[in-house]
């Protein structure tokens, strides 16, 4: 048998300072116990027991206390009047249960006592009133009671005082000693009158029992059962019960009824749980049971808000969580073992949402009765940290919506809403509110708020967490009881900079805070729903959408989709360079590996260029000079709210052979600000910083203002705000220098990346000298182009120093149109063979769909039509398709020669897997259009993000596999004949 390491004297420093007693993980290690455990459990859980005179209530307790017989539990009596009055309890008792190891302390203690005048009149003093009428007292000391639960429930023992029932006052000098206990019961006929007392308890019982049911049942025992008549059982039963005598019959009539009516009876309202029958109702008191247990077993303030819920607690839990908040730990080990964390509470947290009851049939053709998921359901993470959590949840639930709100701390009353960014139909949808850490609440409860303003009810809204601090669960609780909070640990407070307590690790970023408070300050990602800095570290090579994408392509008939994954690291992508914290200590600079957290580079020195480019993840252990102009402009900087700058690797002149290109290669930073609108509040700091950095709209700062790329065997100028491919190189660098562009690290093997294989699959299907048309163009960097339509006019000027480079040998016509693609789309279709399209995440123009689908109808009207009109002017230059001139073969011509047919092929280039799926169904709903074949390109490992190109033909497709089907039929034939 494995050895268990199960011990719990592991006590380390978290990163906020205080120790946290954990466990070491031992991965032999995996089972439970609730024992080792239970040490977190330090308040009891405190039980009411009330209902009328006889009711029931004892045997109910003793019930409990039997079924609890492996707890500690401690009854306190408030007292029975009719049970004193009768002399029937006239006396305290300590009984000791040894045999189950229970303690039961059974007692009197809280009647008051009466004052020499008072027992004088005892007749008339009303033992059943709460605040009796009669002689102007409480008939019960509450306060002391209350002073009594406190101290148990805060584990302290007690001494309670012990009630002389014969001469109607407290025994001066006896007192019962109570210890701490797991379960306190507080039993009386007035114990839900007080709401000081009900507020201190857990759960509240009422023993429902009618007398006369009771005395019937007697009547009938004795008679059937034992022979007996029906005038001795009554005679006895009066004898035993409250009528025995004359002063009884008095009390009852006069008190212990009238009390029951109008004090008993209405705290009946108060109760959790009604018990009717009293002591006869098993399954009443095995449900109250195991309440109990469950109850015992959980954190303090589970037992106050029934809708917090902390995963139970295992070993394997216990010890990741030893190790996350371990200041030492590394951060890819903490962000490995948070994340492990994150799903099981993702789980949790999904087992509370409303499912429906299915059935399948299984492979042996039995049927399997299930549930059925609950499908309107999203995610809203709260901004900072929240994102954090949205792979685990991607991981459970697959093409989940996830939206975004943001919250500034620092706003008006400490927090202001920066940012929301929902599904539309919120409303309908069940919401996962996501942030690792619950620490004030403030956020979260103006999140809930929002959530609620867009229409979604209170008890929708599920809010995940890693660790919870208590005040936290205190301040959305109370506001929101209906939200159920689902957490993997409570921890033990805040403290002055409200940081939780002992919190967790690693050990503070260069912000001053740790990691999963603050990882995702990520100002970027509200405006895509992820960036590249967004990576995960699972499943690099097989994006989450593959398997959709596979089943979405078999259904419109395309059965040979590929993927191709390129490669998983080395990669180039323009880096984006983070912006954080105030303008009194502003990082700038970029993201630490795994991390959203800003490596400042305020003294760039060069060399730093290598790390910038090869891979997004990898920071720079040197610093870059080429963006120190930019950076001295911080202050500027930081008075914008949003605000995102871009840095790209130039190979500036690739005349140079590929392994000195980057060596003398230049960075070009992009600023990029990004505001609703030129009024909006921040306007004039816009204004100033468009002054000073970007000019009339850009303004060269400072170093090589040229960019330039090789792609497709050519190389092409990128303005700064043209857009840019991104995976497009590979680059091998040592210690910070350049090896390599084009070989792997042994020197042979030359690796395209992503880019350049989608490029070369696209030129396979663009026939020999087809007339093509390249909509959403950018600067023409697909380069097969007869036409490139483009709407940022800045890429005029990439698309013209490109020309310049281009050898003159080549015998092509092509033009480059400032134009927006949704203004009269079917001009720009008009004499093209094929037209391809890689428009921005969202996808195709709806106009331009209108025109794809109605391309028919079109077609008639087209001979008809005049030669597109473009309102600027034409350039008409040379072009190359690739880098395998002799392949290429565009027969030189001018737009007015071509004919007026519209395209026959249309190649779709996707960044943005959800509008690609609608626009390919709007497609093919359409029948002038059909599917002919579909690649996937792993453009950005690591990430939710998969590049599609998609070919479709015209028609339906109908001929085609007609075609095909003939083929193999013939085929058969031969085979026969
Ligand atoms: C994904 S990029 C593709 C650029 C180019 N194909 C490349 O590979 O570099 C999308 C381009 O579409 C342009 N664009 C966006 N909306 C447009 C519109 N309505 N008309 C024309 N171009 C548009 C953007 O400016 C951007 O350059």
């Amino acid at each position: 048998m494995p050895e268990q390491t199960t011990s719990i004297d592991y006590v380390m420093e978290a990163a906020s300072g205080p120790h946290f007693s954990g466990l070491r993980l031992d991965d032999r290690f995996l089972s439970s116990s609730s024992s080792a455990l239970a040490d977190s459990i330090k308040q009891p859980f405190v039980i009411g027991v009330s209902g009328g005179t006889a009711s029931g209530k004892t045997t109910v307790c003793d019930m409990i206390i039997q079924q609890l017989h492996d707890h500690r539990v401690v009854l306190v009596n408030q007292i029975c009047y009719a049970m004193w009055a009768c002399g029937l309890c006239g006396q305290s008792e300590v009984r000791d249960f040894g045999d189950w190891g229970l303690a039961k302390e059974w007692g009197d203690s809280f009647y008051r006592g009466l004052s020499a005048e008072e027992s004088e009149r005892v007749h008339e003093y009303n033992f059943d009133h709460p605040g009796n009428v009669l002689i102007n007292v409480d008939a019960f000391d509450t306060e002391q009671m209350l002073e009594c639960v406190e101290k148990l429930k805060q584990g302290n023992s007690v001494q309670l005082p012990i009630y002389d029932f014969k001469n109607h006052r407290r025994c001066s000098e006896s007192f019962r000693q109570v210890n701490a206990s797991d379960v306190i019961i507080l039993e009386g006929i007035l114990v839900f009158h007080d709401q000081r007392v009900r507020d201190l308890m857990n759960m509240k019982i009422f023993v429902d029992t009618d007398a006369d049911v009771r005395l019937a049942r007697r009547i009938r025992r004795d008679t059937v059962e034992r022979g007996r008549d029906v005038n001795s059982v009554l005679e006895q039963a009066l004898q035993e019960e409250y009528l025995t005598s004359s002063f009884i019959s008095v009390q009852y009539a006069k008190f212990v009824k009238p009390a029951f009516d109008d004090f008993v009876l209405p705290s009946k309202k108060y109760a959790d749980v009604i018990i009717p029958r009293g002591g006869d109702n098993h399954v009443a008191i095995d449900l109250i049971v195991q309440h109990i247990r469950t109850k015992l077993g959980q954190h303090d303030l589970c037992k106050i808000y029934p809708n917090i819920y902390v995963i139970q607690s295992t070993f394997q839990i216990r010890g990741m969580h030893t190790l996350i908040r371990d200041k030492e730990i590394s951060k890819h080990d903490f962000v490995f073992y948070s994340d492990r964390l994150i799903r099981l509470v993702v789980e949790h947290g999904l087992g509370h949402l409303p499912f429906t009851e299915m059935q399948v049939v299984t492979p042996t053709g039995s049927v399997y009765s299930g549930v059925d998921f609950c499908k309107k359901l999203c995610g809203v993470s709260i901004v900072r940290s929240g994102e954090s959590m949205e792979n685990a949840l991607r991981a459970c639930c697959k093409g989940i919506k996830i939206g975004k709100i943001l919250i500034h701390r620092d706003g008006d009353n400490g927090k202001q809403l920066i940012y929301e960014k929902l599904p539309k139909d919120i409303s309908e949808r069940h919401v996962l509110l996501l942030d690792p850490v619950l620490a004030t609440g403030n956020s979260a409860n103006q999140s809930i708020e929002l959530l609620i303003q867009k229409g979604v009810p209170e008890s929708y809204i599920i809010f995940l967490n890693l660790i919870s601090a208590p005040e936290g669960i205190h301040c959305v609780s109370k506001r929101f009881p209906a939200v159920k909070i689902v957490t993997s640990e409570i921890d033990v407070t805040l403290n002055d900079e409200y940081r939780v307590i002992p919190g967790l690790g690693p050990s503070t970023s260069c912000d001053g805070r740790s990691i999963i408070l603050y990882p995702l300050r990520c100002f970027t990602d509200t405006l895509v729903s992820r960036c590249s800095g967004c990576t995960h570290e699972h499943n690099l090579h097989r994006p989450i959408v593959l398997q959709e994408a596979t089943t979405f392509f078999k259904k419109h008939g395309v059965s040979d989709f590929t993927f191709d994954t390129c490669r998983l690291w080395g990669w180039r992508c323009r880096a984006k360079l983070a912006i954080r914290g105030s303008s009194a200590d502003p990082q700038i600079g970029l993201y630490e590996e795994g991390t959203h957290n800003v490596v400042d580079i305020p003294d760039c020195k060069g060399r730093g260029i290598a790390n910038i480019t090869s891979y997004p993840r990898n920071i720079p252990s040197s610093k870059h000079k080429c963006c120190r102009g930019a950076l001295e402009k911080r202050s500027y900087i930081f008075n914008a709210i949003l605000f995102l700058e871009r840095m790209a690797v130039t190979t500036y002149n690739t005349s140079l052979p590929a392994s000195e290109r980057y060596r003398s290669g230049r960075v070009q930073v992009s600023l990029v600000w990004n505001a609703r609108s030129e009024t909006s509040a921040s306007a004039e700091k816009l204004n100033d910083l468009a002054t000073v950095i970007f000019g009339n709209r850009w303004r060269h700062i400072l170093g090589e203002r040229d960019f330039w790329e090789h792609v497709g065997g050519i190389d092409v100028y990128l303005a700064p705000s043209s857009f840019g491919q991104a995976n497009t190189k590979f680059l091998i660098f040592y210690n910070g220098f350049l090896i390599s562009t084009v070989h792997s690290i042994d020197g042979i093997v030359f690796i395209l990346q992503a880019f350049d294989s989608l490029l070369q699959k696209l030129h396979k299907y663009v026939p020999l000298g087809a007339s093509v048309t390249d909509l959403y163009a950018g600067a023409g960097v697909i380069g097969l182009s007869v036409r490139c339509v483009e709407i940022n006019k800045e890429s005029k000027l990439a698309f013209e120093k490109t020309i310049e480079r281009l050898p003159s040998s080549l015998d092509s016509s092509i033009s480059w149109h400032h134009a927006d693609t949704s203004l009269d789309p079917l001009s720009w279709l008009v004499g093209s063979d094929v037209l391809v399209v890689d428009p921005p995440r969202k996808g195709l123009d709806p106009a331009l769909i209108g025109a794809l689908r109605a391309i028919k109808q079109a077609e008639r009207k087209a001979m008809t039509l005049e030669s597109p009109t473009v309102n600027v002017k034409d350039e008409k230059r040379p072009w190359i398709l690739r880098a395998r001139e002799d392949s290429v073969n565009i027969p030189s011509r001018t737009i007015q020669e071509e004919s007026r047919s519209l395209p026959q092929t249309l190649i779709y280039i996707s960044c943005g897997w959800e509008s690609f799926k609608e626009n390919c169904t709007a497609l093919l709903s359409s029948k002038a259009w059909h599917l002919s074949k579909a690649h996937g390109f792993n453009f950005f490992p690591g990430t939710q993000s998969i590049e599609i190109l998609a070919v479709f033909k015209r028609g339906t497709g109908a001929s085609v596999k007609k075609k095909k089907s003939g083929k193999k039929k013939k085929k058969i034939k031969s085979k026969i004949q």
